[in-house]
């Protein structure tokens, strides 16, 4: 038997890595029985078939963490990729992918591309970030700018690229590793292609042991998988943080009396824009969960 991971799976297919080349396999029979389903990121062991060289998954190593959307395995961390124009930062959209990072335990690392467009803002939203305690990364596709960082925090990683459509996710990831060829720019043609092919889940990779989701970013950016409103705030870090010394245990930090996160917010220790989105969408949990 032979390891290797599984890097796609179509229609009851799985195709392996392994030292002697991708092979595409089937699951053994008895994994249905276990409740168990092979996923990509998948770390296995396959027995090969050498008359036509195909295999049969006989073993599913361990799993560090299963991503439910998409479904995958042993990714580690996600990206946010956000560009400083065109399109301009949208603190709005960061703080959900950051959530639904935090609720998957993934270790979220934000990036803002297109650094050679514009760079005032910049430093202050990367300080802002840096200070609740996110990795956060400059980087420029087009002048070739903190690549080399990148790189080097992709590696050894199954990671996934999340960002709005536009801000050079697949330019980067092009830059990283030039054999990748991804469509660039021409969002028309890209868009079309989304419609019309049935999505499935692939990693690439870009150099030994590591590996990049293909789709771009998380399936959905709804936050329906929190179930009550006193969840959401686990997922704001610093709000989790300073929370534990507000009056009372279950404070929301809305109306409550005594909150020390609204005290940190007016002595502007804690972000008031990250503050205003933990409200807005404190409301949204609210109003879905009313239904
Ligand atoms: N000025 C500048 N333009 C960039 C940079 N990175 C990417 N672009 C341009 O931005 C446009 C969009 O880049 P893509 O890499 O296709 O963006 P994406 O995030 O993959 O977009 P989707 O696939 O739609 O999600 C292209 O025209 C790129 O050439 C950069 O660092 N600076
Ligand atoms: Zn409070």
């Amino acid at each position: 038997m032979i390891e290797g991971i599984i890097i796609k799976g179509v229609g009851g297919f799985y195709y392996v890595k392994t030292p002697n080349g991708t092979i595409e396999c089937r699951a053994r029979g008895a994994f249905r029985e276990e409740n168990l389903t092979p996923l990509v990121g998948d770390n296995v062991r396959i027995r090969i078939n050498k008359e036509d060289n195909t295999g049969y998954i006989e073993e599913i190593l361990e799993r560090k963490s299963s991503l439910i959307r998409p479904p995958v395995a042993n990714v580690t961390q996600g990206i946010v990729v956000m560009s400083v124009k065109k399109p301009d930062i949208n603190t709005w959209l960061l703080d959900r992918f950051l959530i639904i990072g935090e609720y998957q335990n993934l270790d979220m690392i934000i990036c803002f591309n297109k650094t050679d467009l514009s760079f005032s803002e910049t430093s202050n939203l990367a300080e802002t970030y840096e200070k609740i305690g996110y990795r956060v990364i400059i980087t420029s596709a087009k002048e070739n700018l903190g690549i080399e960082r990148l790189k080097d925090i992709l590696k050894n990683h199954i990671s996934v690229f999340a960002g709005p459509s536009g801000v050079g996710k697949s330019s980067l990831l092009n830059k990283i590793n030039p054999c990748f060829k991804l469509e660039t720019g021409a969002i028309s043609s890209k868009s079309k292609r989304g419609k019309h092919t049935t999505r499935h889940v692939e990693l690439f990779e870009l150099e030994e042991n590591t590996f990049v989701l293909d789709s771009p970013g998380f399936s959905s950016l709804s936050l329906d998988f929190i179930e009550e409103e006193s969840e959401l705030k686990n997922y704001f870090r610093e709000i989790k943080k300073y929370g534990r010394d507000c009056r009372f245990l279950s404070c929301l930090h809305d109306k409550e009396p005594n909150c020390n996160v609204k005290k940190l917010v007016e002595e502007s220790i804690i972000s008031k824009a990250r503050y205003d989105n933990y409200i807005q969408f404190l409301e949204e949990v609210r109003k879905f969960r009313r239904y």
